[in-house]
């Protein structure tokens, strides 16, 4: 993996600005090598910088698939649930079709979504043994996990599922469906989104730290792929280089 690229913004409205054009000059890249952009999103802070970035672009939206790297097993309409907000948000806001976003099934048990869940993604992918997503956007919650793979959880050593479910997440609610590490590690570019000093601490010990046992968030380093960061300057305020 090469060195990752942390990019620091001055302001939250910044890091939607750059995100976007990244995202953007992604998509453009993969639909004219493929004809489709395959991206992966993630819910909580990172819904208000990619719907407000977005939009201020123009792009072939028809050719975008949108999945989902985790999902509380929440209904659509309860607002704990990452679809329900791209849906009303996203949705509302550019052309991409909505049968290209691609729900984690809340009305079967959770262990069931996530097997139908990997088996959409495989058939998307369809010829390949380890799917490879152009962009997965990831979170890094203040407890440093990523997408719902949290500090100690005994499914950072998934090796065999894509996609897994949890009914003990420390962080509510308890049920919730995951891609795992093996999935996004072999992502073309996995993209962190963090903002707020909330995050200060964390960003520090993830990106600065090298402990024993890394965090989630840590654990993030694609094999064959870009890993880039991309921070507002209150999470960044700790960092030595900024
Ligand atoms: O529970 C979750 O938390 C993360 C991080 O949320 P944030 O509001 O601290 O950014 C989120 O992105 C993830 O999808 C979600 O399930």
């Amino acid at each position: 993996m090469a060195a990752p690229i942390v990019t620091v913004c001055d302001s939250e409205t910044s890091l939607a600005c750059k995100l976007s054009d990244l995202v953007h000059k992604k998509a453009e890249e993969a639909i004219s090598q493929r004809c489709v952009f395959r991206l992966g999103v993630t819910g909580g802070s990172m819904v208000k910088v990619l719907c407000e970035g977005l939009p201020k672009h123009t792009a072939d939206w028809a050719k975008w698939k949108v999945f989902f790297c985790d999902e509380r097993h929440v209904p659509y309409t309860d607002k704990e649930c990452s679809y329900g907000d791209y849906k009303a948000n996203l949705l509302t806001a550019v052309a991409i079709p909505e049968n290209n976003l691609y729900p984690i099934q809340p009305d079967i048990t959770v262990e069931e979504a996530a097997v139908e869940y990997e088996k959409k993604i495989k058939e998307e992918f369809a010829g390949s043994d380890l799917p490879r997503f152009d962009v997965l956007l990831l979170p890094m919650g203040a407890d440093g996990h990523t997408c719902s793979l949290f500090p100690d959880h005994k499914l950072l050593n998934e090796k065999d599922k894509l996609v897994a479910a949890l009914s003990d997440s420390p962080k509510p609610p308890p049920s919730r469906v995951t891609m795992t590490l093996p999935l996004v590690n072999n992502a073309a570019c996995a993209v962190f989104v963090v903002y707020g000093a909330s995050k200060a601490e964390m960003l520090k010990r993830v990106l600065e730290g090298n402990e024993a046992n890394p965090l989630p968030a840590a654990r993030i380093k694609p094999t064959n792929g870009e890993l880039i960061w991309m921070v507002d300057a209150a999470a960044a305020k700790l960092l030595d280089r900024q």
